[in-house]
C-alpha cells in the first residue's frame, strides 16, 4: 500500500492534545488539550475551529446522545455544555472515592452500547505510581474500580462486535496493550491477556482507535508513528507522522475514512513545527462509529 499523505490542521496547536472523536450528527471533530483545559472543534463543511475553556482539567471526551458531551476530568466525570462565550458549564455526574488529589481521569470513549469508560492517573507521571483505575459510567452509575494498578491508562478500544475491549498503559515503565473478554450485557470485562508489548515496536502504546476490519490502530508516542495490530496482536502497518509524540487517533469524516490524530509537545522541543499539530490521514481502511453516551 502507498504510503499515505499527512496533513495537519491549519493553525492549531496543543500541549497534550488528547481524545479525539468524531461527532457524527454534527459531522464535526472534537478532542481535548488537557492542560489548557480546552476543547476543541473543527466543523468538517467549514473546516472552522474553534475551542471552549473549562475551569479544570478536561482528560477525554464522547458526545452525549442527549446533546452536549461526557467528559473524564480532574475531579470526576462530568455533562458538558459548551457555552457561546467559549465557556464550559460542567455538571458533575461522578467522582470516584479513590480519585485523590494528584490524580485525574486520562482516557476515556464509550463501548458499543454507549456506557462510557475512563481511567484515572496520577498526574506526575515521574512518580509511576500504579494506582490509576479503570471505571464505566452509565444509567446505573459509576462502578467500582474494573482494572487496578495502572500508571498510566490509555488504549480503551472495542472490537467491532463489542466482544473484545482493548487497553494499554502507556507508561515508559509499562508499554503494553492488554484484551479482555467483554461481557456486553454486563459491562464487565474479564479473561485479561496479553496483546502487544510495544517493547518491540516504535514508541509507547497511547490512545487507540478500531477499524472494521477489527484492526487496533495505536499512538507510538515517543515513536512518531501509528501502528496497526491484527486482532491476533500482529503488527499490520507502521505509518510515519512528522510528530515524535502522537497521542491518539480516532475515525471520521462522513465515510469514516480519515483517520485525526493528535499529538503533544515534547519539553524542551515547544519550537519544533509540527509538535502539538492535529494531523489527518487517510490510511485506505475505515473505522467503526462511535456510540455516543446514553445515559
Ligand atoms: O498527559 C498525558 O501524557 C501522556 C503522554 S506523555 O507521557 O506526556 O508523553 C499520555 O500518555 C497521556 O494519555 C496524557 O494524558
Amino acid at each position: 500500500m502507498p504510503e499515505a499523505i499527512v496533513e495537519s490542521v491549519h493553525g492549531v496547536s496543543c500541549a497534550v492534545g488528547e481524545s479525539p472523536v468524531w461527532h457524527a450528527e454534527e459531522q464535526a471533530w472534537y478532542w481535548v488539550d488537557i492542560p489548557a483545559r480546552r476543547i476543541w472543534r473543527l466543523d468538517h463543511a467549514s473546516g472552522a475551529a474553534r475551542h471552549w475553556t473549562a475551569a479544570e482539567m478536561v482528560a477525554c471526551i464522547a458526545p452525549r446522545a442527549r446533546g452536549g458531551l461526557i467528559a473524564g476530568m480532574e475531579t470526576g466525570i462530568f455533562a458538558v455544555e459548551l457555552l457561546g462565550d467559549g465557556t464550559v458549564r460542567a455538571e458533575r455526574l461522578a467522582a470516584p472515592a479513590e480519585l485523590a488529589p494528584g490524580m485525574r481521569f486520562n482516557d476515556g470513549r464509550t463501548d458499543r452500547q454507549g456506557r462510557f469508560w475512563s481511567g484515572t492517573m496520577w498526574m506526575d507521571m515521574a512518580a509511576a505510581l500504579p494506582i490509576g483505575r479503570l471505571y464505566r459510567y452509565d444509567g446505573a452509575g459509576l462502578s467500582a474500580p474494573l482494572v487496578s494498578g495502572l500508571v498510566t491508562q490509555n488504549g480503551l478500544a472495542w472490537s467491532p462486535d463489542g466482544r473484545t475491549m482493548y487497553l494499554s498503559d502507556s507508561h515508559p515503565t509499562r508499554r503494553r496493550v492488554w484484551t479482555f473478554d467483554y461481557d456486553v450485557d454486563a459491562g464487565v470485562p474479564h479473561n485479561r491477556r496479553l496483546f502487544v508489548d510495544m517493547a518491540a515496536y516504535a514508541g509507547r502504546p497511547d490512545g487507540a482507535a478500531m477499524d472494521s476490519d477489527g484492526c487496533y490502530w495505536v499512538a507510538g508516542n515517543d515513536g512518531a508513528s501509528l501502528l496497526r495490530f491484527t486482532p491476533a496482536g500482529k503488527l499490520d502497518r507502521e505509518l510515519k507522522l512528522p510528530v515524535a509524540k502522537p497521542s491518539m487517533p480516532c475515525f471520521g469524516g462522513p465515510r469514516l475514512d480519515t483517520l485525526l490524530i493528535t499529538s503533544i509537545v515534547q519539553p524542551g522541543r515547544e519550537d519544533h513545527s509540527l509538535a502539538g499539530a492535529v494531523l489527518m490521514v487517510r490510511p485506505g481502511v475505515t473505522g467503526v462509529p462511535e456510540i455516543p453516551f446514553a445515559g
